[in-house]
């Protein structure tokens, strides 16, 4: 039998564990506390921080590596954490170039955070929904106050220090049906990076207190969909409106995650995104204590995969129960996506979302089925001239000028 191989991964770093300044409606980490009953304190501590650092550098097999600093929310750890993280990764960093992107929900973004941004080269995410009564919706304080205002002086004071950043909007029950409405917005803040993210996610209905009470796909326990959750048909046609619009007028201009990976797919390069990838496993995360679980959207106990103070992390990640996982996400896939038409698009997307049953009984198809099924038809003549374009070396924004799009506002969400 082979032995698996280790090509490039990250570890998207918790470094105050799930704490957060604010309490929205549908965020999925919050509850990852109760993992950690007995913790007063989640900083991550110096210890932790440079075992981390040196085995996250020296075991990645290329000339590069990204530090992604997440949570909870990142920016309660503080500044000093960071300029330490910043000498360790000097210390450590054994001729690599090193990057570093942080997301954050820009409540506690100060003068002093974008100056540090800006001198070390920080790629920032910043997460936004779209106009204030959309962001307000879900995006509250703990004391239940909307936070729009503060992330919108959070961008402009990034955009003052001439720091680079992103965005990234949930598209969840209520936005999506508001799609023109928060892209246009989006674009107006100048963000030119966007992700649009769906929100699916599944609440126990009879857990205790103690208890995670969001699910994981395979659940045996009886759960029902939370409110926030986008219906699949509706997350389809959000970004089918929003697809119609930048085809005509912002290609090259834009760019947004879901389509980049769309004509990625089409020209047979990486997706540059997990979810539209054939496999994953690639993209793990790492507590404040420096347990490490499968992904992100799987941070329980049935998938903590080891500990940064215990061993290699190159054998934490080969281990068979991680690449078991990576695999899973194509081994597993239902009959009904491995024949489908946008298969080569969707890749059945993130097995965090598959617990529907086809119709013909099969586990594991993606809750979201519909809807991406419906894009990826509608986009695919587009996807696949720019791909032509791509390959003859001319700019796919040639889209934007070809008689396909003449008609584009005649095409129906349907074809
Ligand atoms: C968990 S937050 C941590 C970083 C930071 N606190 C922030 O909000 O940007 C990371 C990203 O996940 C998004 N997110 C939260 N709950 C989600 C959910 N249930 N499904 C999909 N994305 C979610 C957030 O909006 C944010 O963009
Ligand atoms: S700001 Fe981020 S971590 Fe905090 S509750 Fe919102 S989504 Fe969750
Ligand atoms: S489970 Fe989903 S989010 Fe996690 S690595 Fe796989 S595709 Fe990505
Ligand atoms: S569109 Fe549906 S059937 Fe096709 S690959 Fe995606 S989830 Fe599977």
């Amino acid at each position: 039998m082979n032995q698996p191989s280790l090509s490039g991964f990250n570890l998207l770093t918790k470094p105050g564990g799930a704490v957060c300044n604010l309490d929205c409606s549908y965020c999925y980490y919050l509850e990852k506390e109760k993992l950690y009953g007995n913790t007063r304190n989640f900083q991550m501590s110096d210890e932790t921080l440079e075992v981390f650092t040196r085995k996250y550098i020296h075991e990645q097999p290329g000339p590069e590596v990204t530090f992604v600093w997440q949570g909870g929310e990142p920016t309660l750890a503080g500044i000093d954490f960071f300029r330490k993280a910043l000498s360790l990764q000097k210390k450590y960093g054994s001729g690599k170039v090193i990057h570093n992107s942080f997301q954050t929900n820009g409540v506690l973004l100060t003068g002093e955070w974008c100056s540090f941004f800006k001198d070390n080269n920080f790629l920032i995410g910043i997460s936004i929904d779209g106009p204030e009564e959309i962001h307000d919706a879900y995006r509250i304080n703990k004391g239940g106050t909307g936070t729009f205002a503060k992330v919108l002086q959070a961008i402009a004071l990034l955009q003052k220090h001439g720091v680079e950043f992103n965005t990234l909007t949930v598209v969840n029950n209520l936005n999506a049906k508001r799609p023109l409405e928060v892209y246009n917005f989006l674009k107006q803040i100048g963000s030119r990076y966007i992700q649009f993210i769906p929100v699916v996610e599944r609440i126990s209905v009879n857990c205790s207190s103690t208890d995670l009470a969001l699910v994981l796909p395979e659940t045996k326990q009886e759960a029902v969909l939370t409110p926030w959750s986008v219906p699949a048909l509706e997350f389809g046609k959000f970004l089918i409106a929003v697809f119609n619009e930048w085809v005509k007028n912002d290609v090259g201009k834009y760019f947004i995650q879901t389509f980049d990976a769309a004509l990625a797919n089409e020209a047979g390069i990486p997706a540059g995104v997990c979810v539209f990838n054939e496999r994953c496993g690639n993209a793990l995360a790492i507590e404040h204590n420096g347990d490490i679980y499968s992904c992100d959207h799987f941070v329980y106990p049935e998938y903590k995969i080891g500990n940064i103070h215990s061993g290699s992390l190159k054998k934490t990640i080969l281990q068979p129960q991680q690449q078991k996982f990576g695999n899973d996400k194509y081994d597993r896939l239902p009959e009904v996506c491995k024949r489908c038409d946008v298969y080569h698009y969707c890749r059945g997307e993130c097995p965090k979302n598959r617990f529907m049953r086809t119709s013909t009984g099969e586990d594991g198809l993606n809750y979201l089925c519909e809807g991406y099924k419906m894009f990826f038809r509608h986009a695919r003549p587009y996807v696949e001239f720019m791909a032509g374009e791509l390959r003859n070396n001319r700019p796919p924004a040639n889209v934007m000028y070809h008689r396909i799009n003449q008609s584009a506002g005649n095409r129906t969400a349907s074809q």
